[in-house]
């Protein structure tokens, strides 16, 4: 009798600073806007703007919003992937699980290391985010190949590049959403905020702004068929962008604006390209954009959580597993 190789599951996500001080902050940043597959510009011209002027001027800043929604385990975006590893573990008794992330500790090489010394042969690659992009999953994708480069026996692998349109992952968020509405009522406008990319990217190929209207239009046309709502609330916008080159429109912020200066009252926004909440959603959505709301004339503003570890997300990712192994 032959005996099935010991499977192992990989679950990657972004990476966050292990504190929120300015020089954890700029060790983080270092690495994450020092890969090419985050910022593409020539290394000589961007590393001593990078080192000389970014990262000395924005750790500090961004050092005091991490402090602004630091948990007692650490950093959100840490301890909500580390819950989630642990969750499937519970769910998967067979299968090795480990989490890492691409910019921080534990890194991929880490959890590389964790799973191979358990003896697993066979494993599958899951990039926390739904909707593909060259500068997330492409970026798990190059820190796997970069972790099994100078290694004798390689496993076999599996890599998950999207689960965007993928069903139990839309009725997760079709769930979360009507228990949002069913407790804070129906708004005038609800706003799927992903994060943006630079149009440079998805005109050079990256399909990550269809990826992202796949997930809204999935989600919107369950919710308007069970009769949630009729009239197209939903609308697609762009957060958290960096730098000076265009990215992708509309942007969250401007659109935020735009319709509290039109007299929408009852703003509410679901990030869910986000698998767990991090600074992007609860600094940027759930503080920094709830106050531009009611500073230019809206009146009730609330933040549909992401998935994180609920129970919804863990059944959703291991129907995901089950699908690929
Ligand atoms: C050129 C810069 C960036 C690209 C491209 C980009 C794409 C991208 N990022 C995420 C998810 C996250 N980004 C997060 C933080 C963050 N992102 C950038 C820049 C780019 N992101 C920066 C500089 C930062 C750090 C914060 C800041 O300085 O403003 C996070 C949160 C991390 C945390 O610790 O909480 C996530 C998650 C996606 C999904 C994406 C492309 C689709
Ligand atoms: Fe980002
Ligand atoms: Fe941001």
């Amino acid at each position: 009798m032959q005996l099935l190789p010991k499977k192992g599951i990989l679950l990657v996500n972004l990476g966050t600073p292990d504190a929120p001080t300015p020089s954890s902050v700029s060790r983080y940043l270092k690495t994450f806007l020092s890969d090419s597959r985050v910022v593409d510009l020539p290394k000589i011209l961007w590393q001593p703007l990078l080192r000389g002027i970014i990262l000395p001027i924005r750790s500090p800043k961004v050092a005091k919003l991490y402090q602004s929604i630091w948990l007692e385990g650490g950093s959100p975006l840490y301890v909500y992937t580390k819950a989630q590893a642990e969750a499937l573990s519970k769910k998967l008794p067979d299968h090795e699980i480990a989490f890492a992330f691409c910019y921080s500790e534990p890194t991929v090489n880490m959890a590389m290391d964790k799973l191979l010394s358990a003896g697993v042969e066979d494993i599958l690659i899951l990039p926390l985010y739904p909707q593909y992009s060259c500068s997330t999953s492409a970026a798990v994708f190059d820190a796997v190949a970069r972790s099994l480069q100078k290694r004798r026996a390689i496993p076999s692998l599996r890599f998950i590049r999207d689960y965007a349109t993928f069903e139990p992952y839309i009725d997760a968020l079709v769930t979360c959403i009507k228990n949002h509405t069913s407790e804070h009522g129906i708004p005038d406008k609800l706003l799927f905020s992903l994060h943006g990319i630079p149009v440079r990217f998805a005109n050079q190929g990256d399909d990550y702004p269809l990826r992202c209207q796949a997930t809204t239009a999935a989600v919107n046309a369950k919710l308007v068929n069970e009769l949630v709502w009729k009239e197209d609330i939903v609308q697609l916008t762009y957060q958290s962008k960096f730098g000076k080159e265009p990215w992708l429109v509309p942007a969250t912020d401007a659109t935020v604006e735009s319709l509290a200066k039109s007299g929408i009252k009852h703003l509410q926004i679901i990030c869910p390209g986000f698998s767990s909440d991090c600074l992007e959603t609860l600094e940027e959505i759930s503080i920094g954009i709830k106050e531009s709301f009611i500073e230019h004339g809206g009146e009730k503003f609330s933040y549909i959580p992401a998935l994180n570890a609920s129970d919804n997300h863990i059944e959703m990712l291991e129907k995901l597993i089950y699908q690929h192994f």
